[in-house]
């Protein structure tokens, strides 16, 4: 288990990440999600021991990560998949890596099966596609068959099929006791891989729910109600005798009509009673996309400005994308019962802060005016532990606010400040951070022990050093090894087929 305790980094005057507070589990797929620049690349690292925390602590098994024995082979990590030297063949890199962990050789084809790169092992790496280098970090990742994994956009370049693949990688490897901890911009994917989330906006804990509470946390379900096509005097018909009854209309693009407020069997006799006859009448629940944008759209820090082309698109459907009066801070307003999402009370963005262009596909920009109350979360819920599978939102805490809450939304993408790669050195950038609390009492330095009896680990399940200890390579791909720490053989848990594997390995 990953547990985050007051975490906090700054660098100099810029706060990345404030007193996040969650615990990362075993056996399931925890997504890390976070607008760029939320401070996700920078939490991981402070996990992985690359970047030194300025407070607060992070741990793995109960103890940080430099402080773990024979750390490699316990924790696998893919931070950033260019990091690979281009000269080397995928082969050479592994081996690399799996020598400087104390990784028996054999192990660098397992994965590089695992991972479909076996016919391009012995090929430079400078020449990997994006997709190719991102299933080499991967690769990496799993040398160790360590029973902590984190992936930093592990899906960035991969083909449809890849994606499928990693999917299915991440959910087998939760399935075995894991704790996978996976970082992700693509909602689609993390809905369909990620059982838990932690979601972060400007460094701050916005989330730690699963991924049905999130969505209905953060959305709001409406009923799509369609009268037949050719009478719109049935529909304005309806739109008024809804509208009479307390509910809220708005026309859908496709004709169809937008009913919140209302439940569905209200709306039914509503229309039985008018004599309108009814083409559809459904149910509609929100995708975790929309309920990510509008749980973060405030804590976005780098937006693009209106194209001067956007004029030549096609217009939105009426009531469909248009901004509000307020501009775009007034995005999705408060609604009665519903807590204020933080970020929301920011001013509005600078002069010339333009919200996306109609027609771009979603647009946080619009009021949503089908959002009901979602469940209130109360500062005492945020307060109230960590631990808890209870849903919970987190609202800003009452202390100093980060200081990224100063710049809000950079008027345009140029204006974006290059960002460090997760490759950054693993040296310390900040004055030493306090001393890493002591794990609680009694706690295990391994949480989840693989189950017994499980299928050796190879093929299916891979392993990875965490890296990095791999001094001539920058890289990610694998963390940072302890400085001077060497490998021990209690990688894997006793009695499981990794810790037999390894330590007839090492005997030899
Ligand atoms: N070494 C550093 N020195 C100064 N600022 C940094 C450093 N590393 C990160 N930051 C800043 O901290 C903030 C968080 O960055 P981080 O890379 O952790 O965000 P992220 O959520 O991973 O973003 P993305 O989704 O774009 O990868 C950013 O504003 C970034 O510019």
């Amino acid at each position: 288990m990953i547990e985050a305790v007051g975490l906090t980094k700054r660098y100099g005057a810029k706060t990345a990440v404030h007193n996040l507070t969650f615990q990362v589990r075993p056996g399931m797929v925890t997504g890390f999600l976070g607008p760029n620049g939320s401070g996700k690349s920078t939490t991981m690292r402070m996990i992985l021991g690359l970047d030194v925390p300025t407070s607060g602590r992070v741990t793995i098994g109960g103890l940080p990560y430099r402080q773990l024995p024979n750390a490699p082979r316990r924790v696998g990590a893919l931070l950033d998949a260019k990091a690979v030297h281009g000269g080397r063949s995928a082969y050479h890199h592994l081996l690399s890596l799996a020598q400087h962990s104390g990784i028996p050789a054999r192990r660098v084809d397992e994965v590089l099966d695992v991972v479909g790169l076996r016919q391009v092992a012995r090929k430079r790496s400078k020449g990997f596609s994006l997709g190719m280098g991102q299933r080499l970090g991967i690769a990496a990742a799993l040398l160790g068959d360590p029973q902590v994994l984190l992936f930093d956009e592990p899906v960035n370049g991969l083909d449809p099929e890849g994606i499928l693949w990693v999917r299915n990688l991440m959910k087998r490897l939760a399935a075995e006791g894991r704790t996978v901890f996976v970082s992700s911009h693509l909602m689609s994917e993390m809905a369909l891989t990620a059982e838990h989330l932690i979601v972060i906006g400007r460094g701050q804990l916005l989330a730690d729910m699963s991924v049905p509470d999130f969505i209905a946390a953060n959305s709001a379900g409406f009923a799509r109600v369609r009268t037949p096509d050719g009478e719109p005097q049935a529909r304005e018909k309806l739109t008024a005798t809804v509208v009479e009854a307390g509910g809220q209309v708005l026309p859908e693009p496709d004709g169809a009509l937008r009913v919140t407020g209302l439940p569905l069997p209200r709306i039914s006799d509503l229309a039985h009673g008018a004599g309108i006859r009814l083409w559809e009448l459904s149910p509609h629940q929100a995708s975790l996309e929309e309920a990510y944008m509008r749980m973060t759209q405030a804590a976005v820090d780098y937006r693009s400005t209106a194209d001067p082309r956007a004029g030549y698109q096609q217009p939105a459907a009426p009531g469909w994308g248009t901004p509000p009066p307020g501009g775009p801070g007034e995005v999705y307003p408060v609604l009665p019962g519903e807590l204020p999402n933080p970020y929301a009370q920011q001013p509005a963005p600078p002069a010339g802060t333009a919200p996306a262009a109609p027609g771009a596909g979603y647009a946080p920009t619009a009021p949503s005016p089908f959002a009901a109350p979602h469940s209130a979360h109360t500062p005492a819920d945020a307060a109230a532990g960590r631990g808890a599978a209870a849903p919970r939102s987190v609202p800003m805490p009452a202390g100093p606010a980060p200081s990224t809450a100063a710049t809000p939304q950079a008027p345009a993408t140029a204006a974006a400040p290059a960002q460090p790669s997760a490759s950054a050195p693993a040296a310390p950038q900040d004055a030493p951070a306090p001393p890493a609390a002591p794990p609680a009492p009694g706690q295990a330095p391994r949480s989840v022990p693989m189950p017994a009896g499980a299928a050796p680990s190879t093929a299916a399940t891979p392993q990875a050093p965490a890296t990095a200890a791999a001094p001539a390579q920058p890289s990610a791909s694998a963390p940072v090894a302890p400085p001077q720490q060497p490998p021990t053989t209690d990688t894997a848990p006793a009695g499981t087929a990794a810790a037999r594997r390894h330590s007839e390995d090492d005997a030899r």
